[in-house]
């Protein structure tokens, strides 16, 4: 399917851009080990991305605690986190296939560029500059950048509102089932890669309006 009449497009970062799965695995393990935890493998932690730090955090706590000790446990292993995180972002990420040229190509079609994700703004920024992604957006939101994150649609209702576009002349792309369930809620197209994380399930799973092997060949189906 071609897309249209389109305006702008809002795209995802954890999964869709960045594999950011092993500085998520380096940051939750020096956590743990602060904590006294074994440490936890790369696959388990791309099964809890994608709902933001704070659900992150109660996932990987869970794998040890049962509830009332995840939440006695959750400010300290959340502080620590951070700070892990912080000191190591960007250093073992690195880009999927088609990632630049597509961006590029959107970027020729005039298509205005939002990226919406829900890494906190204090870790999206940082790592959008180091990797030189920051200068292809226009608009970028973290997680705890407006009242409410994906999957609600508030984020890409923002997005919308900011373009002074209508959400039917926006595209949304992401990896996960969060990024399509907004974007169906906003009212938004939306593509889907199958090479990021999908909270552990199977991406044919998503309803999104078709998939993408890259935002390469995104870019192809999406015209002004
Ligand atoms: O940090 C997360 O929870 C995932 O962020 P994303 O929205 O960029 O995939
Ligand atoms: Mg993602």
């Amino acid at each position: 399917m071609m897309f249209s009449g389109i305006r702008a497009v809002i795209i995802d970062l954890d999964g869709t851009m960045l594999d950011t799965a092993p500085d998520f695995h380096c940051a939750i393990n020096r956590m743990r080990e602060e904590l006294s935890l074994a440490p936890i493998d790369i696959d388990t932690i791309k099964g809890f991305v994608g709902k933001g730090s704070e659900n992150l955090m109660r996932r990987v706590l869970a794998v040890d605690y049962d509830a009332r000790e995840v939440e006695l446990h959750f400010p300290a292993a959340l502080a620590a986190y951070q700070r892990h995180y912080l000191a190591i972002n960007g250093d073992f990420a690195t880009f999927y296939p088609g990632v630049r040229e597509g961006l590029e190509q959107l970027r020729r079609q005039d298509l205005r560029l939002a990226c919406v994700t829900n890494k906190p703004i204090d870790f999206a920024l940082p790592l959008l500059e180091k990797t030189g992604l920051r200068d292809y957006f226009e608009i970028i939101y973290g997680g705890d950048s407006l009242p409410t994150k994906k999957p609600e649609p508030g984020p890409f209702l923002q997005v919308c509102k900011d373009f002074s576009l209508a959400p039917a002349q926006s595209v949304a792309i992401g990896d996960s089932s969060n990024d399509a369930v907004a974007a169906r809620a906003a009212g938004c197209f939306v593509l889907t890669v199958p090479y990021g994380y999908n909270h552990g399930e199977p991406v044919q799973s998503i309803d999104s309006d078709g998939i993408v092997q890259t935002l390469l060949e995104a870019a192809g189906r999406i015209s002004y």
